[in-house]
């Protein structure tokens, strides 16, 4: 069932956390590695995790390949999968772990074949720092795993829900737009916020930017680690999931200006009853188990 070997492209945060974690959890017994930065290539031989490590597309490894999962920037996944599509091996799967979804499924249709297993993935575990030194075998714990599969009867479906499971994940199948839909409302909306309102604070003209970081509150403070997540990962979101975003953008609008009325106009009880409801949510998922553990690392 479980896959014997895999290839990684990108071993940034995500892909050295599965290139960590799969040897360990998911009993693969060979983790190949390759990414298109020699720095990163550098990195990955120092740090041992991989069993052997390319720079470019390795597509020796790929032709060997059980599992190929593409881990690079949101915009460069159609790109690497219509790459390494041809020279994959009879029976594998090829999956990602792209934040968007619809946009890239689009644009990989013309490449598939017959005999390989197109399931995108999304692992709803992250942080805001990059590359290979950031990455930890635990980051899919008690996560969330999507996967869109393009089929959702296939075998091999069951057999990279059990991987992403081995890792720690609980998996959930979804349609590609419900997800761009989902995740515009609880992850790209909301760094879209951070980003917005962190620059907001900066460019305040009557507080300096010294006393921003001096006397900002924790609310704010967490702003600023959302607000520090990778830019071109972020950009490749909003652009690859642009109706999606600007339909929640919209909605945020029309309640950020009801409650700005209602502070205008001395209206506590609206204050109150939304501020009571979004306390419930947060319950909610603290009691799911969702809140964000640090693993012991500073943020
Ligand atoms: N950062 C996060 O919290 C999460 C990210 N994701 C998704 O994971 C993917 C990777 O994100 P991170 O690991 O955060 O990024 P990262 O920036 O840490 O790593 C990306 C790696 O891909 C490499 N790369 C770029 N283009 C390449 C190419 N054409 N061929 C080979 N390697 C290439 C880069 O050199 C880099 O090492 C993205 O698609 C993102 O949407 C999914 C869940 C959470
Ligand atoms: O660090 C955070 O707060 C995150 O939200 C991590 C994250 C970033 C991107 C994703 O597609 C999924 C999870």
């Amino acid at each position: 069932m479980s896959f014997d070997s895999i290839l990684i492209i990108g071993a940034g945060l995500i892909g050295s956390s599965i290139a960590r974690a799969a040897k360990s959890k998911a009993g693969v017994f060979t983790v190949w590695v390759a990414d298109r930065s020699a720095d990163v290539v550098e990195t990955v031989e120092r740090l041992g995790f991989a069993d052997g490590v390319a720079e470019g597309p390795a597509h020796h490894f790929a032709a060997k390949a059980d599992l190929v999962i593409l881990c690079v920037p949101p915009a460069k996944i159609a790109e690497v999968a219509a790459g390494i599509l041809p020279v994959m091996k009879p029976g594998a799967v090829l999956s990602d772990v792209g934040s968007t979804k619809s946009a890239m499924i689009k644009a990989i249709r013309p490449h598939l074949r017959d005999d390989v297993s197109v399931i995108p993935g999304h692992p709803i575990a992250g942080t805001e720092f990059s590359g290979p030194e950031a990455g930890f075998a635990e980051l899919f714990e008690n996560r969330w795993c999507i996967l869109t599969p393009l089929d959702d009867a296939h075998p091999d479906v069951a057999r990279l829900s059990a991987f992403w499971q081995a890792l720690g994940s609980n998996v959930e199948l979804m349609d590609p737009d419900r997800h761009d839909t989902v995740l515009a409302t609880t992850s790209h909306v909301p760094h879209l916020i951070a980003y917005t309102l962190v620059g907001t604070a900066v460019d305040m003209e009557t507080v300096t930017g010294d006393e921003v970081v001096k006397f900002s509150a924790s609310g704010f403070r967490d702003f600023t680690r959302i607000a520090a997540s990778d830019p071109v990962m972020w950009r490749d979101v909003f652009l690859s999931n642009r109706e999606a975003t600007l339909d929640v953008v919209e909605r945020f609008i029309e309640d950020l200006t009801a409650l700005k009325r209602a502070i205008r106009w001395s209206d506590g009880e609206t204050l109150l009853d939304h501020f009571a409801k979004t306390r419930d949510i947060r319950r909610r998922i603290v009691e799911s188990g969702q809140d964000e553990p640090n693993f012991g690392r500073d943020d």
